[in-house]
């Protein structure tokens, strides 16, 4: 049987390069026919996957990409809104897998997270539908966390605070943010080299720094390392953030609920973490279930998924984006019930948003659709 042709475009950015990444290590590469698209380096030497590919391709060139059955784009928003519809209206026919939020809340489009929506994926499949799209970062690494609870329909509410990281911002923002770190580390070095020296000296010295001026905020605006910004994607009319909104909004389409949503809402918070988003929750459950259930429900739910027990050194040793990085793990812990009544509970998650939050929902849709 011929292998399925899949166009591959945004591949050397920092999503592209995690999946690419992701792609090597599970051996997809194997399974597939890979064309190698780009939007600066039309007729270049493509990577190096240990075999042989044709020279990179225009990525705008609507004839080039209609010879896919499957397109993978890493590229971003503008890239898909400009290419997507050109490509349907010429009458293309392949599937469309995006990292980017342009299409995520088309009608005819999926947010796929198949260890929580394989059923939503595989009716769509079975529907006709060619278009998925991996979801925003936190919500998906907060369905993944809470999926046990989810799937039995426990929840009848819940908040979600955030503390995400750099990375969500791109490249740029991450170095910015370790640029940041290393000059207010500098601000106060020979200080700090002195045991003797006073505290407050110290910290009247950082905050002056980071009221200078003088770090770089081109990416952010403003400092963050040393402080944090609680306000991530842009304003919306109704007091939340776009990124908030996603929250319930791309939750109950994942989950496939057509009638009344789970609200979901809270306030989304950019810390000086690398890459790895963690939540605060408020659930309000729809009865009184031990937190042992709970427990038990999170840990049956998905292979990744870390259940940490509420004790200080377990969370400490393992609920940490130190921990989580760079791995497909998702801790959660912190469960406990709350002082509110025994239907409300907190739990805390982590995890790394370049992998479950972008790249691998992504590579395991073209799995399904290899297998299908
Ligand atoms: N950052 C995130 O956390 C998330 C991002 N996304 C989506 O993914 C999209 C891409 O994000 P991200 O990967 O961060 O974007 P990047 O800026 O890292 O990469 C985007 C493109 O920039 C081009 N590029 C130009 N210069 C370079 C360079 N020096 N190194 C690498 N690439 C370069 C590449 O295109 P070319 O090869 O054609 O020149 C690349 O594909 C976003 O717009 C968003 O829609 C989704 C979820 C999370
Ligand atoms: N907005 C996310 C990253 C991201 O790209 O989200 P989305 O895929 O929903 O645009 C963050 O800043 O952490």
């Amino acid at each position: 049987m011929s292998k399925h042709t899949v166009g591959l475009v945004g591949w050397r950015g920092m999503v592209g390069s995690v999946l690419m990444q992701r792609m090597m290590e599970e051996k997809d590469f194997d399974h597939i026919d890979p064309v190698f698209f780009t939007t600066s380096q039309t007729g270049q030497k493509g990577p190096e996957i240990g075999k042989d590919i044709p020279l990179l391709q225009d990525a705008s060139d609507i004839e080039s990409l209609k010879k896919m059955d499957i397109i993978i784009t890493c590229q971003g928003g503008d890239y898909t809104k400009a290419i997507y519809p050109q490509l349907r209206n010429a009458g293309w026919k392949g599937y469309w897998i995006d990292a980017a939020s342009s299409l995520r809340m088309e009608k005819d489009a999926i947010i796929v997270l198949d260890p929580v929506n394989l059923n939503v994926i595989k009716q769509g499949l079975t529907d006709g539908v060619k278009t998925f799209v991996g979801g925003n970062c936190t919500v998906s690494l907060m369905l993944l966390a809470l999926g046990g609870l989810f799937e039995k329909g426990h929840i009848e509410w819940m908040t979600s605070m955030t503390y995400q990281a750099a990375s969500g911002g791109g490249a740029r923002h991450m170095r910015e943010l370790i640029n940041q770190m290393g000059m207010l580390q500098g601000s106060v070095a020979s200080e700090l080299a002195d045991p003797a020296s006073a505290i407050l000296e110290i910290d009247r010295k950082v905050a002056e720094t980071m009221r200078s001026g003088k770090l770089p905020t081109d990416q952010f605006g403003v400092p963050l390392a040393g402080s944090l910004i609680p306000y991530i994607d842009s304003q919306l009319d109704n007091g939340q953030s776009r990124e908030e909104w996603k929250a319930q909004a791309e939750a109950n389409k994942i989950l496939g609920i057509d009638g009344k949503p789970i609200p979901v809402d809270g306030l989304c918070v950019r810390i000086g973490a690398m890459r790895c988003h963690s939540q605060a929750y408020t659930i309000k459950l729809n009865k009184d279930i031990p937190v042992a259930d709970i427990e038990g429900l999170l840990a049956e739910h998905n292979q990744w998924v870390d259940v940490v027990p509420n004790d200080k050194e377990a969370t400490m040793q393992r609920l940490t984006p130190t921990v989580a990085t760079g791995t497909l793990g998702i801790p959660v812990g912190r469960i406990r019930k709350l002082n509110m009544g025994p239907e409300y509970i907190s739990a805390f998650s982590v995890g790394d948003q370049l992998l479950w939050g972008a790249a691998e929902p992504l590579r395991r849709m073209l799995r399904i659709l290899l297998n299908d």
